[in-house]
């Protein structure tokens, strides 16, 4: 471990007493912080739910200093721990943050160790190893019962200053943001293509295919000139009939269709659908960017239609990072849900909505396979609803919302009358 992360793992220790934790479980969120000095009072809401059934518990922080690299450390001890916790330990998603400031968030998991064999669970994390430093705390019951301390893992570097190893471990009020919300901006959705390019171009030591997709990227020195026709997105969550409609608009316009990623990025989608969401959305933020390249070129000479664009890109990153009920996505107006000020805007952004009933049923008639993400829309109505909802909530342009339940002709006709409405065609 090199110096300078060893100083970072030094500050987030001697940050613990203003640092809130928050492990999720069963869609909600559990905040605790910790103190040095003993206070009555109830245990944190997760050790209340986990005090019934264990006796130990443990937290494991990513805190290295390259975001690349951080990224896929986490991912790295997902696995590793998924892949060798011992019956009976429950394994949960964990932050550490600062209220309120950007940039403070590190990402970590909360277990609780019911198993037989403690020994087991003890020897994983001291031979557990990460590309960045991971700081290991265990949480034990106070002699009475009530209280829970936390204890520090002996790491070398968080012995280069003196600070006390044990804290007690306190509830806390949830903070006005969610802890998600902190670092969506240029970790989960990209606002610039430079932001984005960087991940990539950082990505090019650990994914060879990084270098593929950062070739394909145009040249962003060339600012392109508003298309002279129109430029129509089709929206919507999957099987809600984006495919049909647009090829429909593409014949009864003659109009070309575009979609994003573009199909240059398909020999690589899959490859990158496997990565942190920190490279997955750098991949599809420069997807739109070589589709916006085309669309700038198409559309100067005939109006233009496009499966998914931005969109799906920011709604799908928020509504993932974004954990819980939708009161915890950002609020309305909020700087998230703007629209990248050097991605090229369509005229008209169309919202496909089908009731979801029907929506599973158009899937199955679909037959095609379905993504992981598909998977979590069908089960996990909570990550629907934030999806859905961040879609509305996306500005500059919104999408106007078309019920997409009636034949597909009708929808068909309806989508006309909006665009001949809007955009004069
Ligand atoms: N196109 C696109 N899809 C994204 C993005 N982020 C997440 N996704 C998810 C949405 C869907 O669950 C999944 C499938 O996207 P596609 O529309 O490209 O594939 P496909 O046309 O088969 O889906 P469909 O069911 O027709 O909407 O990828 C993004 O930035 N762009
Ligand atoms: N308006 C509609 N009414 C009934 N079925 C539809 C309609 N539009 C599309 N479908 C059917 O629903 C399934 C999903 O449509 P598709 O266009 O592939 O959606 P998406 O591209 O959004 O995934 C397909 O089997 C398609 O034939």
């Amino acid at each position: 471990m090199t110096s300078r992360m060893a100083r970072k793992t030094v500050s987030v220790v001697s940050q613990w007493s203003s640092r809130v934790f928050s492990v999720e479980l069963d869609g909600s969120s559990h905040y605790f912080a910790i103190q040095e000095k003993r206070a009555g009072g109830e245990a944190p809401g997760i050790f209340r739910l986990k005090a019934q059934r264990y006796e130990r518990c443990y937290s494991l922080l990513v805190c290295g200093e390259d975001r690349v690299r951080t990224a896929r450390s986490y991912w790295e001890l997902r696995d590793k721990l998924t892949g060798h916790l011992s019956p009976g330990c429950d394994l949960s998603p964990m932050t550490s943050f600062l209220p309120n400031v950007k940039g403070s968030l590190i990402r970590g998991y909360f277990f609780s160790d019911n198993s037989q064999s403690r020994g087991q669970t003890e020897r994983l994390l001291q031979t557990l190893t990460c590309s960045d430093p991971v700081l290991v705390c265990s949480y034990s019951k106070c002699e009475d019962g009530q209280m829970w301390r936390q204890h520090l893992w002996p790491a070398a570097d968080t012995q280069l200053v003196e600070m006390p190893t044990d804290y007690y471990v306190v509830p806390s009020e949830p903070p006005a943001y969610h802890p998600s919300v902190l670092n969506i901006i240029n970790s989960d959705v990209f606002y610039s293509f430079e932001e984005a390019h960087e991940v990539l171009e950082k990505c090019g030591d650990i994914i060879p295919e990084a270098k593929s997709v950062v070739e394909l990227l145009p040249n962003r020195a060339e600012a392109r000139s508003k298309p002279d026709f129109p430029v129509i997105v089709i929206e919507g969550l999957d099987a809600t009939g984006k495919t049909t409609l647009t090829e429909s608009l593409r014949d009864t316009l003659g109009a070309v269709l575009l979609r994003s990623p573009p199909q240059c990025l398909a020999p690589w989608r899959a490859r990158f659908d496997r990565e942190p969401p920190l490279i997955r959305r750098a991949f599809y933020a420069l997807g739109n960017y070589i589709t916006a390249e085309q669309i700038g070129q198409q559309g100067m000479k005939t109006p233009v239609i496009v499966d998914r664009y931005w969109h799906s890109t920011a709604a799908y990153a928020i509504a993932t990072a974004v954990t819980g009920p939708l009161s915890n996505l950002p609020a309305e107006g909020s700087e998230v849900y703007r629209w990248p000020s050097d991605l090229l805007k369509p005229t008209l952004v169309v919202f496909l909505t089908v009731d979801p009933e029907e929506r599973k049923r158009r899937l199955r008639n679909r037959g095609l396979g379905k993504t992981a993400e598909e998977e979590e829309l069908d089960h996990n109505q909570l990550f629907r609803l934030r999806v859905e909802e961040a879609y509305r909530r996306i500005i500059g342009p919104a999408c106007i919302a078309v019920d997409a339940s009636p034949s597909a002709d009708q929808v068909l006709q309806q989508v006309l009358l909006l665009i001949r409405g809007k955009c004069y065609l």
